[in-house]
């Protein structure tokens, strides 16, 4: 009897799989749990990284900032109702800063949640995810697999890239079917982000403002990074001779010592340009919605800007010449415009730009070296300065309020996409998840630069980068409180409810008790020689560096967001 060859079957679990692996998906960032567990380690057994954390709110920014270093979609996994609701914190917050991720959580079968008869982990998912996210599907049928990853991933990177939601039902992932079929049900998306040129007319509207303009300046957002579009970008700043203002996660692009880098001089270029140029890069709450005197006179200047979406436009300010398209192509195709155009670089209004931005460095410069003690922010800024001019291929992960706004001014990037940050929500707890992803997608050294609250979000997870064995060097400032110490409760008496945190916590000791490299440095000395051994190691270490808890500002730069009551001051 000719022996038949085995029906070859395959099942929702394995389609998932393979889906992901076709469109080269490799990693997925999990916390394992009913119903994905077993599909964590089928993932695991077709050779995909599955890097699980401890709580799905830094697995979900893991996938995002994944998202923005790859340009393809980061992928979290989480468990239903609770695990899901962890997640979208994540997926909410990559929507926001436009990084692609795809959620995918497992859900309760349609016919107990529709009837709300009380399933483990029970909620209607694909709902609560819509409001937070780019798009949202659910999938019900093995054979449809092939198609909703290819959705998901187009969803999640073209246009304007952001957050898609993919629910699935737990018994979906134990369907089976042929294995041919199977196979023959996958997609692999063609050209899931398409490049959008913008139109001759567009360009040659905002080749006019340019040719108008005395002190043109641009812009660079994050969207610029996200692009990838570096050399051109690099040209049309060069060729063109505008001084360029970096925002935060856009550092790098052009090196901040580039002779046309503006931050330096960032209230002059604001203030005095007459034309902006605005490159992947949204006029919000980060420039102030465009108005007020840090913009100088109303109406005194025109502006131009490149996005992706034709619905930014006029979201804050009246812009004059929108030019519609992926960063790269808008670059490009102002280069061709400018060069036929033959604008001259506006030489005195740089060397202006120059003139300032050199001035307020060498002030600053005064202010790194010293030796105060307690140590403060200046001190301890200036060795991160020194370690990452010395070492420019590590990406800097940086959060906090001081720690934050203090060591985007002075640390300076050298390369695109070297340094994360809390993006456009300023989100606090993005750290471990972004220095976790930013080590397992690119395999370089990462010095993650924490306020001491805002590692006190996502902590727990220097137990995942000691267990992977992560090279992540954690610089914490430990100024003993929120914003600027504790000031009023510093050393918080006897009422423990006005004390907020403990008087010089033992950070440092959490690492050790996890086989990390655990570090107490009191002076910049100490944490120089930390820093130095941690990136020549590359092993998991923490450095606790105590800072003046009297130095700083409450709310680092941005104290002016605060409410203020008129009744408690009568
Ligand atoms: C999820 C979330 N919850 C609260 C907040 C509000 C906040 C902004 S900055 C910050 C902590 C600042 O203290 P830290 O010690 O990190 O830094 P430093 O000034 O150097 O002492 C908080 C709590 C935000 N942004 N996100
Ligand atoms: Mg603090």
């Amino acid at each position: 009897r000719a022996e038949t060859a085995p029906e070859t079957l395959t099942d929702g679990f394995h389609l998932l799989i393979d889906a992901l692996k076709l469109n080269g998906i490799e990693t997925i960032y999990n916390v394992p749990g009913i119903p994905i567990t077993d599909l964590g380690r089928y993932a695991q057994a077709q050779g995909m990284r599955v890097i699980s954390f401890r709580h799905e709110q830094h697995a979900g920014y893991a996938a995002s900032v994944a998202g923005f270093l790859t340009k393809m979609p980061g992928v979290c996994m989480t468990v239903s109702a609770p695990g899901f609701l962890n997640g979208v914190t994540a997926l909410a917050n990559a929507t926001t800063n436009c990084w692609p991720m795809i959620l995918i959580s497992g859900s309760s079968e349609r016919e107990i949640v529709d009837l709300a008869q009380g399933d483990y982990e029970e909620m209607d998912q694909l709902a609560m995810a819509r409001p937070f996210c780019k798009a949202a599907y659910r999938l019900n049928y093995a054979q449809d697999i092939g198609i909703a990853v290819a959705r998901a991933i187009r969803s999640a990177v073209s246009g304007r890239p952001g957050g898609v939601y993919l629910d699935i039902p737990g018994a979906m992932l134990g369907q089976i079917m042929d294995g041919e079929e199977g196979k023959k049900s996958l997609v692999k998306v063609i050209d899931p982000a398409p490049r959008q040129t913008p139109s001759k007319e567009s360009v040659a509207r905002a080749v006019n403002v340019l040719k108008e303009a005395k002190r043109p300046l641009i812009v660079i957002g994050k969207g610029a990074a996200y692009d990838q579009s570096d050399d051109v970008i690099k040209e049309l700043v060069e060729k063109s001779g505008l001084p360029f203002l970096p925002m935060s996660m856009a550092k790098g692009i052009l090196p901040d010592t580039h002779p046309q880098c503006a931050a330096a001089a960032r209230s002059l270029v604001l203030k005095e340009s007459d034309a902006v140029i605005m490159m992947g890069a949204r006029i919000n709450w980060l420039l102030s919605h465009g108005k007020g005197m840090q913009w100088g006179e109303p109406g005194s200047k025109k502006f131009i800007q490149i996005d992706i979406d034709p619905e930014e436009m006029d979201s804050n300010v009246e812009i004059a010449a929108p030019l519609v398209g992926d960063v790269g192509s808008c670059a490009q195709a102002l280069i061709d415009a400018l060069e036929s155009e033959g604008i001259a670089p506006p030489k005195d209004w740089l060397d202006q730009v120059n003139t300032k931005a050199t001035a307020n460095m060498e002030k600053m410069a005064n202010k790194l070296q010293n030796n105060n003690d307690p140590m403060d922010y200046f001190a301890a800024l200036g060795v991160i300065k020194e370690a990452v001019n010395k070492r420019p291929e590590t990406i800097l992960v940086n959060e906090g309020a001081n720690t934050l706004d203090m060591c985007r001014s002075i640390v300076n990037i050298h390369k695109p996409r070297h340094r994360i940050d809390v993006g456009t929500w300023g989100v606090m707890g993005i750290g471990m998840g972004a220095a976790v992803a930013a080590a397992v997608e690119t395999g370089k050294q990462v010095l993650a630069v924490e306020g001491d609250s805002a590692f006190g979000f996502c902590g727990m997870e220097i137990e995942t980068i000691c267990r992977y064995k992560l090279p992540v060097c954690i610089v914490i400032f430990n100024n003993n409180g929120i914003y600027r110490g504790d000031g009023e409760n510093w050393g918080g008496g006897d009422d423990p409810a006005t004390t907020v945190f403990v008087e010089d916590s033992r950070y440092d000791m959490m690492m050790e008790a996890f086989g990390g490299v655990g570090v107490w440095a009191k002076n910049p000395d100490e944490l120089r020689q930390a820093i130095e051994e941690a990136l020549a190691s590359g092993k998991p270490t923490l450095i606790n560096a105590a800072i003046d808890p009297a130095a700083g500002k409450e709310s680092g730069n941005i104290g002016n967001l605060n409410p203020s009551s008129v009744v408690a001051q009568a």
